[in-house]
């Protein structure tokens, strides 16, 4: 039995010939929060999501969910409920049908598939025929899907792709509650503005590497402001940005500072007492958004430059 649903990926690669799809990530994902994993187009979230559940071996590293890997955990479909890319369903099958299909796989009663219809909010829909479904009622039989084991960790990839904004809606208060019973719930998307009102914590990736980790809270205050400083006297700077602990990303060049937690004013004052000179010092709100794109291409440019 796995004791807890703590999600830890760590130094995890997995190269598909030339292409390093994962590259030696690590993060930790939490129960009882939302977390949103988050990346563009072939960043590596599908992969890794499917390391997680035994469907891809890692080149190296490990993946597990309350210390243990998928294959050792005992009865999976109990402890993980995962609903990857775009699920198909036989369309002449009726939503009821469909669930009873998998519950002597899950090992649940088939009385199970009426309850987690009902958790979906598709009682009405239970014999209706899943080929006139919209795409909202699809996604909902999905999660549907991935809760008949009553699992205590959630895996799913780009739950809100397609929904309307009352199913996106719907999906925030859905999965707020799951993770509010104490269940570990992991969404991925390549939008952050999809699920920014959703998560309470986000990991960020890009070509396979980790982009950043951390609360949505912590995000949003780097996110806030981010200060541009530029000095010929790049030891000076860097003395600076020290011994009062900005946080600094790597600009790619010394004499620059990117800084998040800091405001104009406050680097100007301090440069100025310590004498050393400035030709640039500017001030802007990225955007959560903005911030994102920054952070996707920070790991995106420091690849190409690899
Ligand atoms: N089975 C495979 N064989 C070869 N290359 C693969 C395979 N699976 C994934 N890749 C490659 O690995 C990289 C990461 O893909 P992955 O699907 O994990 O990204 P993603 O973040 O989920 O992207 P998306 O949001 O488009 O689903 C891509 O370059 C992809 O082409």
């Amino acid at each position: 039995m796995t004791t807890d649903g703590t999600i830890r990926v760590e130094h995890l690669s997995k190269s598909f010939g030339p292409v390093r799809a994962v590259d030696d990530l690590s993060f930790q994902v939490t129960p009882g929060r939302v977390t949103g994993f988050l990346g563009p187009n072939g960043a590596g979230k599908t992969t890794t999501l499917r390391m997680l559940l035994g469907l891809v071996r890692p080149t190296s590293g490990t993946a597990t969910i309350g210390g243990l890997t998928y294959g050792q955990i005992h009865r999976p479909l109990r402890t993980v409920g995962a609903a990857l890319e775009a699920a198909s369903f036989h369309p002449g099958r009726t939503a009821l049908d469909h669930l009873r299909l998998y519950t002597p796989q899950v090992g649940v009663p088939d009385t199970r598939a009426g309850e987690v219809l009902e958790l979906v909010g598709l009682s009405a829909a239970a014999r209706r025929r899943v080929g006139g479904f919209s795409l909202g009622m699809r996604q909902r039989l999905a999660l549907a899907t991935t809760l008949l084991g009553d699992p205590r960790v959630l895996l799913l990839d780009e739950p809100a792709n397609g929904l309307d904004p009352e199913g996106i809606r719907w999906l925030r208060g859905f999965l707020r509650m799951l993770a509010a019973e104490g269940r570990t719930v992991l969404v991925s998307s390549h939008v952050l503005s999809e699920v920014e009102q959703t998560v309470d914590d986000v990991v960020i990736i890009a070509r396979g590497r980790l982009a950043h980790a951390s609360s949505l809270p912590d995000l949003a205050r780097m996110a806030r402001v981010r200060v541009r400083a530029v000095s010929p006297d790049a030891a000076g700077l860097a003395t600076l940005v020290e011994r009062a602990s900005w946080t600094r990303t790597d600009a790619g060049d010394p004499r620059v500072a990117e800084l998040w937690d800091v405001d104009a004013a406050t680097v100007g004052a301090a440069a100025f007492a310590a004498g050393v000179e400035l030709h640039e010092l500017t001030s802007r709100d990225a955007g959560l958004e903005g911030l994102f794109l920054q952070l996707v291409g920070a790991v995106e440019t420091a690849g190409v430059a690899a």
